[in-house]
């Protein structure tokens, strides 16, 4: 359990995978000097060793904070997904061990839903195969199979952040938008929400996925589904690649089922810049390949920096945990004269009156007090006079259910 507050200087800060420089920007003016930055993702020994040593750690969707790499973070307050996925982190794992888990849910939601317009403007031209043909020195000058937007169906499957700014953009070149989603969505401008995933997959001209990595989500679109879509349909996936079995999508498309795919993520993605990329979809002149940039514009990557490092700076600065991924939200202005305490604690009835009646017990002046649960975690900031807080935490250390618990200031 750690058990102090340190220094800002003292405070050491992974950042990985290239985080934006406004990232570091925000954390040196909030005085966080301790960085180490990497521009790529670590192989899992090294993240280990580093990691162990790490009080806050910044990553993308390389990094893979997995059971086994948390345990061996025994400093660690919290993670910055400088992303929207959270899935590269086992958040059942960080919360276990009290680690607070943030992301930039939105940042980046514009760039992916432009790249996707792109794609599906090129592939209904087939622009792709054009294009490659031409790099080879052929001139495939012909109208067949090329199409304008205008009154062509796009079908979503996901209606959030993404999913909903795709339909905007979609409906303002003239298509004709539906969607399918877990959950009833309010739908924007002449958009339909469709009541089946086959219904979507069945009358729509382009097909584009905008769900999280989720059970209920891995491999949505196998064998069945691609069989199920209509004759020469267009297949884009800028979600996550263990949604899509892309052997089923290679093979309708080599049958001429499907008439051109753009795919942007991968069930297996190369670690680094210099590993090789292997796909059923290489070599298909009708598929947009994309080393997963659909969040990659100069823009958004600035704005997760300042987002995400915000973020961190807040928790660690006041123990702010709002917007995150899996605590309880709390937010508290800093008062002075006092010590803040953070306790994380399992969700048990009786922790909070524990807490009480031991700082009744000892006279400990409570100036502050605020509690807010999960299903499983409770996270409490509590402000007690500055000469009580570390007879506090010696304290608090004592209650059962107690995950982690730190003095602030
Ligand atoms: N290619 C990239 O670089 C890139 C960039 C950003 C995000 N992404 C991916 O895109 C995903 C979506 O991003 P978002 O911001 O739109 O997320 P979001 O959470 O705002 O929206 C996801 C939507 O999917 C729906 N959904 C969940 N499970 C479903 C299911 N089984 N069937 C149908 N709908 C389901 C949800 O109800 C929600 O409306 C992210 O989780 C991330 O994995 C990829
Ligand atoms: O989840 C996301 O936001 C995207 O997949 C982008 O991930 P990246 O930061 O690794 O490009």
């Amino acid at each position: 359990m750690s058990n102090t507050s340190l220094d800002k200087d003292k405070i050491k800060i992974l950042l990985l995978e290239g985080v934006h420089q406004s990232a570091l920007d925000a954390l040196h003016a909030a005085g966080y000097t301790n960085i180490e930055y990497h521009k790529t993702a670590l192989a899992e020994d090294d993240l280990i060793d580093k990691i162990s040593e790490a009080h806050f750690i910044g990553l993308r969707s390389r990094t893979q904070l997995t059971e086994k790499v948390l345990s061996h973070a025994n400093k660690l307050v919290a993670i910055g997904c400088f992303c929207i996925g959270t899935n590269q982190v086992n958040l059942d794992a960080a919360s276990e061990k009290g680690i607070v888990v943030f992301n930039a849910p939105f940042s980046n939601t514009r760039s992916v839903a432009e790249l996707v317009i792109g794609q599906l403007i090129l592939l209904l031209r087939g622009i792709p195969a054009k294009n490659a043909a031409c790099h080879r020195g052929g001139w495939m000058k012909s109208a067949v199979g090329s199409f304008e937007t205008r009154g062509k169906r796009l079908g979503i499957i996901g209606y959030g952040s993404i999913g909903t700014q795709l339909s905007v953009l979609a409906e303002s070149l003239g298509m004709d938008v539906c969607f399918y989603d877990i959950v009833t969505k309010l739908p924007l401008g002449n958009a339909q929400q469709v009541k089946s995933l086959k219904e979507l997959l069945s009358s729509c001209d382009i097909i584009s996925l905008h769900v999280p990595e989720t059970a209920s989500t891995k491999m949505m679109i196998g064998a069945k589904e691609v069989s199920q879509m209509k004759k020469g349909a267009i297949f884009i996936n800028a979600s996550r690649g263990t949604v899509a079995d892309l052997d089923a999508v290679a093979g309708a498309l080599k049958a001429g089922d499907l008439s051109g795919a753009a795919v942007d993520v991968f069930p297996v993605e190369p670690k680094s810049n210099n590993e090789e990329f292997v796909s059923p979809l290489r070599g298909l002149d009708n598929v947009i390949l994309t080393p997963h940039i659909g969040g990659s514009t100069m823009e958004a990557q600035e704005n997760i920096g300042v987002e995400v490092a915000e973020k961190l700076i807040q928790y660690s600065d006041v123990g702010t945990t709002i917007a995150s991924v899996n605590f309880p939200e709390v937010a508290l202005p800093s008062q002075a004269d006092n010590h803040r305490i953070l306790h994380v604690h399992h969700n048990r009835p009786g922790v909070l009156s524990k807490i009480n009646a031991i700082f009744s017990d000892n006279n400990i002046n409570i100036t502050g007090q605020y509690l807010r649960t999960t299903e499983t975690l409770g996270y409490m900031v509590m402000d007690v006079s500055s000469d009580a807080g570390e007879l506090a935490l010696e304290k608090l250390k004592d209650v059962e259910g107690t995950i982690k618990a730190r003095v602030l200031f």
